[in-house]
């Protein structure tokens, strides 16, 4: 056992059994009770029947409340459903779509990037990140001088790429030899982000929007119908740096690996780019586009299948329960591994193999087989922004790109917080005419 809590420190994954692929349901006991659960039926009474008895798990809401304050993503109850009601409209269709431009442009920036770059491998994990960390700033704080943007995403990649070590040690119950989040990014570095959005935040309330809103004049005008209740200076900063943190690296990751699966299926490639070609024509994707092009958008669903980026969720247990026939007490963690289930053998056919076709009719899929954006009251807010910025940016690229992976160079799948290829995700990039 110790020594695969010692490979778990660098990988969740290692700790996910293979029987999780073949079960509905494995529990144990590491100093903490805990269960992983795969069964549809129980998920669903987790996040959507009672919500309020499997709360998040303290260890999330510890890791990320120091960076992010009790916003959105990890307050409860009260607190929870009123944020959640004022930042609803930000997400919605419309001003989703509003924001497709900054996302085109992104994609063309990236496009130009691996076109110098070429003829060189590249890197696409890194070079996602950078495209999807350009659209969550130009979304968030852009145009506001105060807000230095790489500033902030090197302290929030460094706080993620932190949390999550600690993290798991504390899921499984180890003993607290790592060092707490507060010393991980010294509280000078936290209180300097947070002072730099704030700034930003009284800049814009100074000065007015002007042009398409973004989300931080959208969440400005945010008002919880029920309450009335609207965000102050610190509440519209700490969701606004709870988008950051959950919106930017996700997307980054889904893109990578949907760039990885194709690399793998030159086929596939070819017939997303011909879908592609025809409808772009070798311009940027927009956002209409981007809903004609079903190929596209059947990859990245599948890519999230295969390597969801959030690769497990975890809640802490209220109150005494059955689930699958099993006794949970108060204070167990349950863990949903969004990844064991998207691969489980009694949810799906060839569970391994790349098929984005499986998603054609989406009908025939069950929701509680496929959860990588979560799902109930506590579903991502921002999935539809997430998909929309994923089909824009690797449309664009498969228009102007032949993608080849770099022989040698295969990722590791490595799970800390979030699914990441470790190694990188290299391919060489052959610009088409
Ligand atoms: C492919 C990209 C993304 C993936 C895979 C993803 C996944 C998830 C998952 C699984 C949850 C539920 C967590 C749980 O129940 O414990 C979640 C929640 C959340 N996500 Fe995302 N996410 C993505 C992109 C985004 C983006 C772009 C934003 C914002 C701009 C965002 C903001 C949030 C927020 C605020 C929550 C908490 C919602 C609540 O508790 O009410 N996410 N996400």
């Amino acid at each position: 056992m110790l020594g695969s809590l010692q490979m778990a420190r660098r990988n969740v994954l290692s700790i996910i059994p293979k029987i999780a692929t073949t079960q509905p349901m494995v529990s144990g006991k590491t100093g903490k009770r805990w269960h992983m659960v795969m069964d549809p039926g129980a998920i669903r009474e987790i996040l959507l029947d009672r919500l309020e008895d499997y709360p998040k798990s303290d260890v999330t809401k510890n890791l990320l409340r120091p960076a992010i304050g009790e916003s959105l993503f990890i307050a409860e109850g009260a607190h929870w459903r009123w944020q959640r009601r004022a930042a609803a409209p930000v997400f919605s269709q419309r001003n989703v779509r509003n924001l497709a431009p900054v996302m085109s442009a992104a994609a063309d920036r990236s496009a130009k990037r691996i076109a110098a770059a070429g003829p060189r491998a590249v890197n696409m994990l890194d070079e996602m990140v950078t495209t999807t960390f350009e659209v969550i700033g130009d979304v968030t704080f852009s145009g506001d001088g105060t807000f230095d943007r790489d500033k902030v995403h090197g302290a929030i990649d460094d706080y993620i790429a932190e949390a999550g070590k600690i993290s798991l040690f504390d899921i499984l119950g180890l003993p607290d030899w790592l060092p707490r989040p507060g010393r991980m990014m010294s509280g000078q570095a936290l209180k300097q982000m947070k002072a730099m959005a704030d700034q930003a935040i009284e800049a814009r309330v100074a000065r007015g929007h002007d042009g398409t809103p973004d989300l931080l004049d959208l969440l400005l005008e945010g008002e919880d119908p029920k309450t009335k209740r609207r965000m102050n200076t610190g509440e519209l900063r700490d969701n606004l740096l709870t988008f950051i943190v959950a919106g930017h690296e996700t997307t980054a990751l889904t893109l990578a690996w949907s760039m990885y699966l194709m690399g793998f299926d030159p086929e596939m490639q070819a017939r997303a780019r011909a879908e592609v070609r025809d409808v772009l024509q070798g311009r940027a994707c927009t956002g209409d586009d981007a809903d004609k092009l079903p190929l596209v958008r059947m990859i990245i669903d599948e890519a999230l299948r295969l390597y969801p980026a959030a690769g497990i969720i975890s809640r802490t247990a209220q109150k005494h329960d059955r689930l699958c026939d099993r006794e949970i007490r108060p204070g167990d963690t349950v863990m949903i591994p969004i990844y064991a289930l998207g691969r489980n053998e009694l949810l799906w056919d060839d569970p391994d193999a790349f098929r984005p076709e499986r998603f054609a009719d989406r009908k025939a899929i069950d929701r509680y087989a496929y959860l990588p954006f979560g799902d109930g009251p506590r579903i991502c807010i921002g999935a539809s922004f997430a998909l929309q910025e994923a089909v824009i940016i690797l449309a664009t690229l498969l228009g102007r790109f032949k993608f080849t992976p770099v022989p040698g160079k295969d990722p590791e799948p490595v799970m800390i917080l979030t699914l990441r290829p470790e190694g990188g995700v290299w391919m060489t990039a052959e610009p088409l005419d």
